[in-house]
């Protein structure tokens, strides 16, 4: 018996989430990726880690990239960001093909990446002074952002006198203070306890409601993916390729009571079925059964 569930077109949901859906559809396309592909070259021999994929991204789109450990999540978002080289295909940013990585995109890593020698406010400043700025207007600049993720209070604190939401908070500072078309992030609240993690989820949305930017989301957590996404990019793995791409029909503004309604939870189910397909889960007949004592004792 197959209880699998398909999640209807945005064109079949709530007026709400189609006009919403028309609405994206109809801004220009930022980022259009083009059969790219990546294979990796070990002693063993070479590796297909991603098969072509394509798909497109349009202006201020969240997209969510979700899937099985090791499907290629994070190498896809580092080749887009430039930091990883393409096997095969291309891809357009605003209709031109980039080279090498550019203040036209910004990355947000799980690990802190802060300058621990750096005030908060120096550690946003930094990124504008590399692309060659400086003065006061620098400063200034730098204290706007920090505004924005609602740390002005700590602008002169060091990384080791924040908590880990604060340093996520300046590291996504830093990376808008450069004002990229497009910001990657790769598990960026993967390190958070789960109350953190909530608010900080309620952060970017904030966040991104306020600035002119797409946003690529790398997540293992599929309630943060739902929570966050106008669609969710599914890879699966060996080699990763595209297995859904799902148009999110949760209306926004998201909140948490969200997470109990019926469009909540017919994509989280759908999501799980195709992360964790059935036939992959494992049956406890199947576990082999270790020995690890002779005695009988009867624990449960
Ligand atoms: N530099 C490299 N050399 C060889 N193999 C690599 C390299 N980088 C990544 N891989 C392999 O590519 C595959 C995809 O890695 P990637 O980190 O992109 O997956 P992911 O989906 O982000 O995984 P996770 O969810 O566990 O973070 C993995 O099998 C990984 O071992």
């Amino acid at each position: 018996m197959s209880d699998s569930i398909q999640l209807p077109s945005y064109k079949d949901q709530s007026d709400e989430v189609r006009a919403r859906f028309a609405e994206i559809y109809k801004r220009p396309i930022k980022l259009q990726a083009k059969g790219i592909s990546k294979s990796f070259t070990t002693p063993k021999g070479t590796v297909d880690v991603l098969n072509p994929i394509s798909f497109n991204v349009h202006r201020r789109e969240f997209i969510s990239v979700i899937g099985p450990s090791g499907c290629g999540k994070s190498t896809l978002i580092r080749m887009l960001a430039g930091l990883e080289t393409l096997s095969g295909g291309t891809f357009l940013l605003d209709g031109k093909e980039p080279s090498g990585p550019g203040a036209d995109r910004g990355m947000v890593f799980q690990g802190y990446t802060l300058f621990p020698w750096l005030s908060v406010k120096k550690n946003v400043m930094f990124g504008l002074e590399v692309n060659g700025r400086s003065g006061a207007a620098v400063e200034q600049e730098a204290m706007q952002w920090i505004d924005l993720v609602g740390l002005s209070h700590a602008a002169e604190k060091y990384p080791s006198q924040l908590s880990g939401g604060m340093k996520q908070r300046v590291a996504i500072a830093r990376s808008l203070a450069n004002q990229p078309q497009i910001l990657f992030m790769d598990e960026p609240f993967g390190a958070l306890d789960p109350h953190t993690r909530c608010q900080m989820q309620s952060h970017l949305l904030e966040i991104w409601r306020n600035v002119d930017v797409t946003i690529m989301f790398v997540t293992h957590d599929l309630d943060e993916a739902i929570y966050l996404s106008d669609r969710i990019l599914v890879l699966k793995a060996n080699p990763g390729e595209i297995h859904e791409f799902i148009e999110v029909p949760v209306p926004r503004p998201r909140t948490s009571e969200q997470l109990l309604s019926p469009e909540f939870l017919a994509t989280k189910q759908r999501l799980e079925e195709l992360i964790h397909p059935k036939h992959e889960a494992t049956e406890a007949g199947d576990l082999a059964i270790v020995r690890m004592t002779d005695v009988n004792d009867v624990v449960e």
